[in-house]
């Protein structure tokens, strides 16, 4: 579901490349992370699949579309969950969902059903006229989610979905996840949580400086760093210098 080979970025201005030859990949319909330290470069790495940030040279490919070529198919088969919550704060969740679900063509009745089918999913069928500014952190997150869920894409990519959000709505989100991707549909996330991605992904990429560490099945990538858990593989591979 995702190729990418050799990208690098270097921002206007930027002392350091933020990503310098990054090449990975990962399987159809998997949930997969996409990890590494403050800075690594995930962040840009989404922003570029996503079509927000122009690479400087490289490819990436989402479901064997070209990610700069083929723009537009690709934005009707994914969905983006951005790390900040983009949603108008004035407006309550069902102003938001509605207006979302009609800037991607969906029918009256069909958005009606769905944005009633995933409030209630998420638990906010009951702050559905409540403006999200008056809504809490993990509310907001939940409500970020949805807004990208509406159209049911094939493939969702969601950047630190869990993160600032207290246990349960963290649990609701996964719990979510996992079911949404035993539907058929493939997951591509980041997180700073290692304990959180060994339990959820099939796969996951350790990237570090704008280059891969490592990638594979967590299990696997324990059993040859002979670590007890992702964190120990990723402390090892990483170092523990504390990042800017
Ligand atoms: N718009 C920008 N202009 C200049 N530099 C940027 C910009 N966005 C990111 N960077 C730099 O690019 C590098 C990679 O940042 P990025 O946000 O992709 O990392 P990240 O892995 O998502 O980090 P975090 O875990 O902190 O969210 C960092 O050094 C960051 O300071």
């Amino acid at each position: 579901m995702l190729q990418i080979q050799q990208l690098e970025k270097t921002y206007k201005n930027a002392a350091e490349p933020s990503l310098q030859g990054l090449s990975l990949q990962f399987s159809d319909k998997s949930i997969a992370g996409l990890l590494g330290p403050n800075g690594a470069g995930k962040t840009t790495t989404i922003s570029i699949l996503c079509g927000l940030v122009k690479a400087d040279a490289g490819k990436a490919f989402l479901l064997g579309m070209d990610v700069e070529k083929e723009r537009e198919a690709i934005k009707r088969r994914i969905g983006v969950v951005p790390q900040s919550i983009a949603l108008y704060p004035t407006l309550t969740a069902m102003e938001n969902l509605q207006y979302i679900g009609r800037l991607y063509g969906l029918g009256s009745t069909l958005l009606k059903e769905r944005i009633n089918q995933y409030l209630q999913l998420f638990g906010l069928e009951k702050s559905a006229h409540k403006a999200i500014r008056y809504y809490s952190g993990g509310m907001k997150r939940r409500a970020n989610i949805i807004a990208s869920l509406l159209h049911e894409p094939e493939l969702l990519i969601l950047d630190e979905p869990t993160a600032g959000v207290d246990v349960q709505s963290r649990n609701m989100i996964l719990q979510f996840l996992t079911e949404y991707n035993k539907l058929g549909h493939g997951i591509i996330y980041t997180s700073h949580l290692l304990e959180e991605a060994q339990q959820l992904c099939d796969e996951i990429a350790i990237i570090d400086h704008g280059r891969l560490v490592v990638q594979g099945k967590p299990v696997e990538l324990m059993q040859e760093q002979q670590a007890q858990s992702l964190e120990q593989v990723f402390l090892q591979l990483t170092g523990s210098s504390l990042r800017d």
